[in-house]
C-alpha cells in the first residue's frame, strides 16, 4: 500500500505559512490543525486563515479539526477547499450526518479518535467515512512522544477495514518520526502526519522521502 505523508504545519513558522507550505510540495497532503482552545488547550487558526491557506497551498489540504461543535463548523472547511476534513468522534453530536455532509460538499470525511477513545463504535459505520485518524499523542501540541498503546487500535481498525473491503484510510498523528513510523505502518496505518520531524529536519524534502520509504518498506514487509 502506498504511504501518504502529511506534514503538520503546526511546526511551521506561522509568520511564513505560504513559504512553509511550499517547503512541503513533495508531500501528499498538508495537514492543518485547527484548535479552538476548548476541545484542546491550544489555539491555532480559524476559517479566514484556512481559506487563504487552501488558495495558496501547492498540495491538497488535510484539515484536522480539534474543535467543539464540529457539526456546526466543519462543513465550512470543506467549502473552503479542504480535500479532507477530519472531526473528532468525542466532539461530534451526529458523526454520520456530518460525514455525509462533508462528502456531499466534495471533501473526504475523517473521524479522529483521542488515544483513549475506542474504535469499536465506529467499525459498523466504516462505509460512512473515508479515513479514521488514530491519535498517537493527546491532541493539542506538537513534539510529544508517540504512544505505543495506540498500536492495537490501529491494528483493529486495519483488520476491520480489510474485512469490509472498503478503501478507508488509517491515519496516525503525533510523535511520528523515523524511529516510530515503521511501528505505525506495520500496525496498518497508511497516512502519516509528522510535524516536528519534518519541519525540524535539515532537509524537509529529504525527511518526507525518508519517512515515505520507511513506511512503504514496512507496509510491504507483511
Ligand atoms: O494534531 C497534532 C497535535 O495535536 C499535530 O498534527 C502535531 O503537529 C503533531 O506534531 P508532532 O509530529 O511534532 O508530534
Amino acid at each position: 500500500m502506498a504511504a501518504l505523508i502529511a506534514p503538520s504545519i503546526l511546526s511551521a513558522d506561522f509568520a511564513n505559512l505560504e513559504r512553509d507550505l511550499h517547503a512541503i510540495s513533495t508531500a501528499d497532503y498538508a495537514h492543518v490543525d485547527v484548535m479552538d482552545n476548548h476541545f484542546v488547550p491550544n489555539l491555532t487558526l480559524g476559517l479566514p486563515v484556512f481559506e487563504r491557506l487552501a488558495q495558496v497551498s501547492p498540495v491538497p489540504i488535510d484539515a484536522h479539526l480539534m474543535i467543539e461543535d464540529p457539526d456546526r463548523w466543519a462543513p465550512a472547511y470543506a467549502e473552503a477547499g479542504a480535500a479532507s476534513v477530519t472531526f473528532h468522534a468525542e466532539a461530534a453530536a451526529a458523526p454520520v450526518r456530518l460525514a455525509r455532509e462533508l462528502r456531499r460538499l466534495g471533501s473526504r470525511a475523517g473521524v479522529a479518535l483521542r488515544p483513549a477513545t475506542p474504535v469499536e463504535p465506529f467499525l459498523d459505520l466504516l462505509a460512512e467515512v473515508d479515513m479514521i485518524l488514530v491519535m498517537t499523542v493527546e491532541p493539542g501540541f506538537g513534539g510529544q512522544s508517540f504512544i505505543d498503546g495506540t498500536l492495537p487500535k490501529i491494528r483493529r481498525a486495519r483488520e476491520a477495514v480489510s474485512e469490509s473491503g472498503l478503501d478507508v484510510w488509517i491515519q496516525v498523528d503525533g510523535g511520528v518520526s523515523r524511529s516510530t513510523i515503521e511501528r505505525a505502518a506495520d500496525a496498518g496505518a497508511n497516512v502519516f502526519v509528522a510535524g516536528s520531524a519534518v519541519y525540524g529536519a535539515e532537509s524537509v524534502p529529504g525527511e518526507i522521502q525518508a519517512l515515505r520509504e520507511l513506511a512503504e518498506a514496512s507496509a510491504h514487509a507483511h
